[in-house]
């Protein structure tokens, strides 16, 4: 299964992850996050970084300013986890690839929420709504994607933690799993923000494959 490994802030742990088996590697492009990417990485530093996929993640940022960090940073896929509407992700789209993310409250209707996104993203991503934007740390219930059409690809979000594999390896085997595409995780493998604890990060990655 692949992993993308998100809120990254230190060169040294990036360059780890592709050796580990990672295949993303998220910076947090929102200012207010506590692992905003520009606290503890300089532009050049991000830019250098080439081994990985680089996702950009997004909160309700102006259209230039992201494609603008698109060009600068060499970022290969673009997460929006704000409130962008589909106008938006399209707009986005014309230039690099696009992930969706949905932060869910129980009883949600997914199918109705991913509807008008279903033609202007690429993928999608499933969180937790929680205070703020993202990183909260919570789960949502998994089953909410049970016997939902997703129709994309998408990453599984939203507070997977260390000793989740076996659960994880269930979830895959459901039929209804077919359009999952990758597992994000974040906060739950952190020392502190933005700081991960790689051990954790290599073990997972090493068990869930
Ligand atoms: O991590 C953040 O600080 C953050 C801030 C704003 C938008 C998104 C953010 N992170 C994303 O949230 C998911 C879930 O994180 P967690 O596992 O619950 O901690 C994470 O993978 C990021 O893509």
């Amino acid at each position: 299964m692949r992993v993308k490994v998100c809120g990254m802030m230190q060169p040294e742990q990036v360059a780890e992850l592709e050796s580990i088996g990672a295949t993303f590697a998220g910076f947090i492009f929102y200012p207010k996050s506590p692992r905003y990417i520009f606290k503890q990485m300089s532009l050049l530093q991000l830019k250098k970084i080439k081994n990985i996929n680089k996702v950009g993640v997004f909160v309700n940022a102006p259209v230039e300013e992201v494609l603008h960090m698109v060009d600068e940073c060499g970022l290969h896929m673009v997460q929006l986890h704000g409130d962008e509407s589909p106008r938006y992700c399209e707009r986005i789209a014309d230039y690099i690839s696009v992930v969706k993310a949905f932060r869910l409250s129980e009883n949600d209707s997914i199918e109705w929420m991913i509807k008008p996104y279903m033609d202007v993203c690429d993928m999608f991503m499933f969180d937790t709504m929680g205070a703020g934007y993202g990183g909260t740390g919570k789960k949502f219930d998994w089953n909410q994607l049970k016997n939902v059409t997703i129709g994309k690809p998408y990453f599984l979000s939203g507070g997977i933690q260390p000793d989740d594999v076996e659960k994880l390896k269930e979830f895959a085997k459901e039929p209804s799993s077919k359009a999952l595409f990758a597992v994000d995780i974040n906060s739950k493998f952190e020392v502190s923000p933005g700081v991960k604890d790689m051990q954790k990060v290599k073990t997972f990655i090493k068990e869930l494959s």
